[in-house]
């Protein structure tokens, strides 16, 4: 029974000896039996009874609900660190949450023993009332969420993602120059390029505009995801049994908005991969694609449940994709405004390895150790996912000797451990230079911002293409300066994220001149190149 439900039963006992008798003895002796009783469980669930590890105090009933803050939690989860240790167990009214604060206790229980350690939070009323779950970021560890990841796997493997360099490089110089023309676009303009990638490479799908459907409904759909798993924002989350009620009765709105989130969740899911499906046939949509790649290994149509997955694995892919890529190029710019100077170094390398002749491209990247030092020190300094997505405990386990109870939520701070001063000194100052150079040092990095065991992300090769090419296509063609006041002063943003899952870097504006007129030549020649393929 939860710390929740005991109190509950014993503040119903109390109420119903209070409405029995009126004695005065009686009162007082059941006040004393109820404070003993919550005193004697305060003791008994206390850390070293139950043998789990450090935390801040536990209090009856509510645990650490009111320790665990919401503004960027890692950054208190990280100091608490220098208290508690690498292995914090926090109790949220009955819910154990573990946070790993090291590489070390990250990879030896979310690597090591990923058997038991690769399940998902069950969240009502994303999953239950909703259908978020049907997609693999959320599902449990199963047969359906194998079967999903093996489809993303087969075209997003490091051998195979090459196919996607076109698309990326093509979205990466159209992205360039909406910002070129347009720098106060930089938002809107990287959601939609990097959308537009992920469209074509899941359905060979090509964004028409930022009214197309094939491109809102879907972020609709990821908006309502953000808004439908935020802690405490559905109390059918805290109290399940809500869910059974009769949608007349009053104050269970929360149906109807579940109805609602799931028409889009279900249009942004479907309408793009039914496209993919008609149109594959007639050479409308292009190939290859994730869609393709499955839709062509059979003879005649999918079966419902190989359709089912293949439609939940893209709708994954987006969701995945977009936010997590549109973090990490924000947080480029933000370095970049702070650290003019290596805007300059990375420009020396690129035009000592492609020249001013052409653009660079993602054949480039191994001659480009510098550029590719940058990319990783923005996953360092500003990795988008700080906590991870939560892993769920499927069964009691021992570390060290501290108990890690099943039904924990194990959260790896990301955070903490790219800023750890003893790898990584200095760790708020962003220098690619720490790495040397060197791809074993660049993947130490990798290793953590991507995620962990069984759940590792599985568009780490596919994102990595999207961001290089990104960022190569900036640097070489742009200078990226702040914007100025009414004063003419330049306004350079400070470092400061949101809190969300996937956190964002707020406020970022920025000024962008082509390097050079030639530069500018060479992105709307590429575009109309690429258009005249296409057509
Ligand atoms: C900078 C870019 C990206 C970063 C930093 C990132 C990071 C992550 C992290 C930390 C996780 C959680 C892993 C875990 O639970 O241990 C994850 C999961 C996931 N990512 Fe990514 N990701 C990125 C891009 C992408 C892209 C482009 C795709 C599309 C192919 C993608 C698809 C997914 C999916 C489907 C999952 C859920 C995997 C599962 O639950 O089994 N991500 N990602």
């Amino acid at each position: 029974m939860t710390a929740l439900s005991s109190s509950i039963v014993l503040a119903a006992s109390i109420a119903i000896a209070f409405r029995i008798t009126l004695h005065a003895n009686f009162l007082i002796t059941s006040a004393t039996f109820g404070f003993a009783y919550v005193f004697a469980r305060w003791i008994l669930t206390s850390r070293k009874m139950q043998g789990i590890a450090p935390g801040p105090p536990l209090w009856p009933v509510i645990g650490n609900a009111t320790h665990i803050p919401t503004e960027s939690p890692w950054l208190t989860f990280s100091k608490w660190a220098q208290t508690y240790g690498d292995i914090i167990h926090l109790d949220a009214m009955g819910q154990p949450i573990i946070i790993l604060n090291s590489i070390q206790a990250a990879k030896d229980l979310l690597d090591k023993r990923s058997s038991i350690y690769s399940g998902r939070p069950h969240m009502v009323m994303a999953c239950d009332l909703i259908g978020y779950a049907q997609g693999f970021v959320l599902q449990p560890y199963g047969e359906e969420w194998r079967k999903q990841r093996k489809i993303v796997n087969q075209d997003f493997n490091q051998s195979v993602v090459q196919r996607y360099y076109d698309v990326q490089e093509t979205q990466a110089r159209k992205l360039v120059l909406g910002v070129l023309n347009d720098p106060s676009s930089l938002e809107s303009e990287i959601k939609m390029r990097i959308a537009a990638i992920i469209l074509e490479a899941n359905y060979g799908y090509t964004v028409q505009s930022k009214d197309d459907p094939f491109y809102t409904i879907p972020l609709d759909a990821m908006s309502n995801f953000s808004k439908a798993t935020a802690p405490g924002a559905f109390l059918v989350d805290l109290i399940p049994q809500l869910k059974n009620l009769p949608e007349w009765m009053p104050g269970t709105g929360f149906f109807q908005t579940a109805k609602d989130m799931r028409k889009i969740m279900m249009e942004g899911t479907w309408n793009p991969y039914l496209w993919a499906r008609d149109n594959l046939p007639t050479g409308i949509a292009h190939t290859p694609s994730l869609c393709a790649t499955t839709l062509t290994q059979v003879d005649g149509p999918l079966s419902a449940a190989d359709e089912h997955s293949l439609v939940w694995a893209g709708s994954a892919v987006l969701g995945g994709g977009l936010d997590t890529n549109m973090s990490t190029i924000l947080s480029f710019v933000l370095a970049m405004l702070h650290y003019p100077e290596i805007q300059a170094k990375a420009r020396a390398e690129i035009d000592a390895v492609v020249g001013c002749d052409r653009l660079p491209s993602l054949a480039d990247k191994s001659s480009l150790p510098y550029v590719r030092s940058i990319v990783t020190e923005v996953y360092r300094w500003a990795p988008p996912v700080p906590l991870c997505i939560p892993h769920c405990l499927n069964e009691d386990d021992v570390y060290n000797g501290i108990h890690l109870p099943k039904g924990s939520l194990v959260m790896p701070n990301i955070w903490h451990m790219t800023r750890d001063p003893n790898t990584y000194p200095n760790p708020d100052a962003f220098q690619p230079e720490r790495y040397d150079g060197s791809d074993i040092e660049m993947q130490k990095v990798t290793d953590l911002v991507f995620g962990f065991g069984r759940r590792v992300c599985p568009g780490i090769h596919f994102a990595q293409g999207t961001i290089f090419a990104i960022i190569s296509t900036l640097l070489a063609t742009c200078e990226i300066l702040p914007t100025r006041d009414a004063h003419g002063r330049p306004v350079i943003p400070e470092v400061a994220y949101t809190s969300s899952t996937i956190c964002f870097p707020k406020n970022v504006q920025a000024h962008f001149t082509p390097r050079t007129p030639q530069a500018m030549s060479l992105l709307t020649q590429s575009i109309v190149e690429q258009e005249f393929v296409v057509n």
